[in-house]
Formats: C-alpha cells, sequence, structure tokens
C-alpha cells in the first residue's frame, strides 16, 4: 500500500499543486495525463538521476499514452551553465517538440533550475513539471518558479520567473541519497524554520526531519507558497528565501562551485547570525542555536574563505542595486528582516560574521 499523499497548493496564476508521498513517481503518468492531456513530454535528468529513475518515469508515462523522449547530461552545479541549456535547447528542438508538450525535469535542483529555464525559454515557453529528487529540491526549489544557469561572473545570473505546471515529489527518492546531498536539502530547511516559525525550527533541532521527511516537506512547501504567492517575481518579501545566500552564494563562486550550494548556504546562514548578533541587531543567543542546528544535520557553521574574498564574490548578488545591498537578517526565529547597507559595510559585516 501507498502512503497517504499530501497535496499543497500554489495560488499563482495559473495555480498548481505540489503532490508529496511514498511511490508517486511510478503513478505519474495518470496523473499527468489529465492534467496536461496526452502529448509528448522530454524527460530531462543527470546521468545519476537518470541510471536509477529514469525508466520508472518513463514506463509510468508511456502506460499512461505520453510519447517520451529524454536527454541526459552530466551531474553536479559545474554543468549548470549555459553550455548545458543549450544542449538542452537543441535536445528539444531536434525532437520536434511544439508548444502543446511539454518538459519534465527529473532531478535535483540544478536539474530543475535548467530544465526549468530552457522550458521558460524554448519556443518562447512551454510547460514543464518539476519532479525533484533530493531533499532541497524537494522543500525549495521546485516550488516557485525560478529558473536559472551560472555565469562566470557569478551564481544564478541568467534565468527566467516561470512556474511549473506541478510539482511531484515521490519521498521514495530520499532513500538513495548520500548523506551529505541529503544534508544539504536539511540547509535549506533550517533556513525556512528559521524565517517561519518555532515549531517548524524545532523539527530541525529535535531530529523530525530524518524521521518524517513527507512532513518536514509540506511544512517547507507551504510556508514557500505562502511567500510566493504574495510576492511571485521577489520584488519584497520574497527576498527573505534568500536568507544565508548572501555569503552562501559567495562560498559557492570562491570555491568555483566545488562547494555545494547547501553547504554554502548553511555556512552562510551562520555567518549573518553571527554578524547579526555582534552587531547588536538580533536576539541573544539566536546564532548559537542556528549553528547548533546547522551541526545537528551535518552541515558546516563557517568558511575558510576570508571576509575580504566573499565581500568581492558577493558584490555580483542579484540584491545589489547600485551602491546598496539588501541583506536577510535574522532577528528571531520566525522573524527575519530585509536590511539595506551600503555595499561598502558588506567587508566589515561578513568580518563580524567570521570572527564572532
Ligand atoms: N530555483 C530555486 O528556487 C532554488 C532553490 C534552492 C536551490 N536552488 C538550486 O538548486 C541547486 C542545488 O540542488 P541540489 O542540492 O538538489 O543539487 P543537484 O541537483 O546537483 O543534486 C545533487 C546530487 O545528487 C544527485 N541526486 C539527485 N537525486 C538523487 C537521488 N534521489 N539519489 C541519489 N542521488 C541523487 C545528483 O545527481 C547530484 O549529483 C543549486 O544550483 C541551487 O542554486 C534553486
Ligand atoms: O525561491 C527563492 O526565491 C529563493 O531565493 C530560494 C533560494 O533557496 C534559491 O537558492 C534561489 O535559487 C536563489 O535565487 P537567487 O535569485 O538569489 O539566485
Ligand atoms: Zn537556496
Amino acid at each position: 500500500m501507498f502512503d497517504s499523499i499530501r497535496t499543497i497548493p500554489v495560488r499563482v496564476r495559473p495555480p498548481y499543486d505540489v503532490r508529496i508521498g511514498s511511490g508517486l513517481l511510478g503513478r505519474c503518468g495518470d496523473y499527468l495525463a489529465a492534467l496536461l492531456g496526452q502529448r509528448r513530454i522530454a524527460v530531462l535528468a543527470d546521468d545519476t538521476v537518470a541510471s536509477l529513475y529514469l525508466d520508472t518515469v518513463t514506463a509510468a508515462l508511456e502506460d499512461a499514452g505520453f510519447a517520451v523522449c529524454s536527454h541526459i547530461f552530466p551531474s553536479g552545479e559545474g554543468r549548470k551553465n549555459l553550455s548545458t541549456l543549450t544542449e538542452l535547447l537543441e535536445f528539444l528542438a531536434s525532437e520536434h517538440l511544439t508548444r502543446t508538450d511539454c518538459v519534465a525535469a527529473l532531478g535535483g535542483g540544478v536539474t530543475g533550475d535548467m530544465a526549468g529555464f530552457a522550458a521558460a525559454v524554448y519556443l518562447r515557453g512551454i510547460r514543464y513539471v518539476q519532479l525533484p529528487t533530493t531533499l532541497l529540491a524537494a522543500v525549495d526549489s521546485s516550488v516557485g518558479g525560478k529558473t536559472a544557469v551560472d555565469l562566470t561572473a557569478g551564481k544564478n545570473l541568467a534565468g527566467a520567473f516561470c512556474q511549473p505546471a506541478a510539482v511531484i515529489c515521490d519521498t521514495d527518492c530520499l532513500k538513495t541519497l548520500p548523506p551529505d546531498v541529503f544534508a544539504d536539502g536539511a540547509a535549506e530547511a533550517v533556513k525556512t524554520g528559521v524565517l517561519s516559525d518555532e515549531a517548524l525550527f524545532a523539527l530541525f533541532e529535535d531530529g523530525t526531519l530524518t524521521a518524517d521527511p513527507g512532513e518536514v516537506i509540506a511544512r517547507c512547501v507551504a510556508y514557500k507558497a505562502g511567500v510566493v504567492e504574495r510576492d511571485e517575481k521577489e520584488q519584497g518579501e520574497r527576498k527573505l528565501l534568500n536568507l544565508g545566500h548572501t555569503v552562501g552564494h559567495a562560498i559557492e563562486k570562491c570555491s568555483g562551485y566545488v562547494i555545494p550550494h547547501g553547504h554554502a548556504v548553511a555556512a552562510g546562514l551562520a555567518v549573518i547570525a553571527r554578524a547579526a548578533e555582534a552587531l547588536g541587531w538580533t536576539e541573544e543567543s539566536l546564532a548559537a542555536r542556528i549553528t547548533a542546528c546547522l551541526s545537528k544535520n551535518g552541515l558546516p557553521t563557517g568558511t575558510d574563505y576570508s571576509a575580504e574574498a566573499l565581500a568581492e564574490a558577493a558584490l555580483s548578488d542579484k540584491k545589489r542595486a547600485g551602491g546598496d545591498i539588501t541583506l536577510v537578517v535574522p532577528r528571531k526565529i520566525g522573524h527575519c528582516e530585509l536590511r539595506k547597507v551600503p555595499v561598502a559595510d558588506l567587508l566589515p559585516i561578513i568580518r563580524a560574521g567570521l570572527e564572532a
């Protein structure tokens, strides 16, 4: 028997559902056929994920009447670039996909971001669905419609807002994740807990994440869906979802994208929490609580890169506007704020977070 399916609506225009449960990949065909009508679908996956799940997904889609083609590319953030995007677009064109057809992003956040971007620009936009297979993609990247690739100058610098038509999250996929990749997802989940409320954050302090990931995914998705519904194009509130990312993206860039996103965000979250406490912006002992929670989930709480290197790398951040940059500052669990500071202040702020 299958576990129950949790369904979280995302009320953007047009709205879509995030379905979370065990065994969903093997049953995705009928659901998608009912949603999209039977048509052609291009499944895009990295090599690791393809070897694990492509046969299951292809069979489920074909059984439901879809004509399926698939394209496999090498895994890793180092491949989230314009060259792979071009490869995906050329594949869709070579298969003569039309505007009534669909793309399926089968994989983690790298695949979801790139396949979503390809779907956003191919023929000026065709529909796509997210089939997240990492914890990070389940709790964060598959929802909300941010798609992107990295440029030499920095992280996610070319992209589009483009919402998926559906998100189908099969929690069984988490069973094949290496511990470090599971931890990457924990970083975004802890971030969500800090933004959301004490009750969600407590789940990551007490180990519920590993005991009941379906519940945690549903709660993180519900929080993110609310933010996206209120501010789809990141004009204000949605910037809060970048908590830990100013320094996190800088760490990724300094490492040449060898340090994965989740680990970098964890370190970035610890740095901004310590800086905020040292500068008197936040309640005492919050940084210690956040860093303890990150450690408990197998994540780093610091970095070897210098404040100078990180501040320089952060200059390409999308929250920079002219001479100012907007930071996401934790005040207490369940309350973070946007704080605009002169770019020149970034170095002493990061230094405070590294030294505290
Ligand atoms: N669009 C958004 O809102 C958003 C949000 C958060 C992060 N992101 C992006 O997501 C990316 C990180 O995503 P990620 O951590 O999922 O990385 P990823 O997609 O590279 O996956 C990590 C590794 O796990 C492997 N993998 C995936 N599923 C597996 C499974 N079930 N079993 C075994 N191995 C599996 C992959 O092949 C890869 O090697 C970054 O590029 C980040 O910028 C985007
Ligand atoms: O959905 C959002 O909004 C986020 O900021 C979620 C982040 O976890 C994610 O890493 C996102 O890709 C960052 O976007 P960026 O605009 O800062 O590149
Ligand atoms: Zn992120």
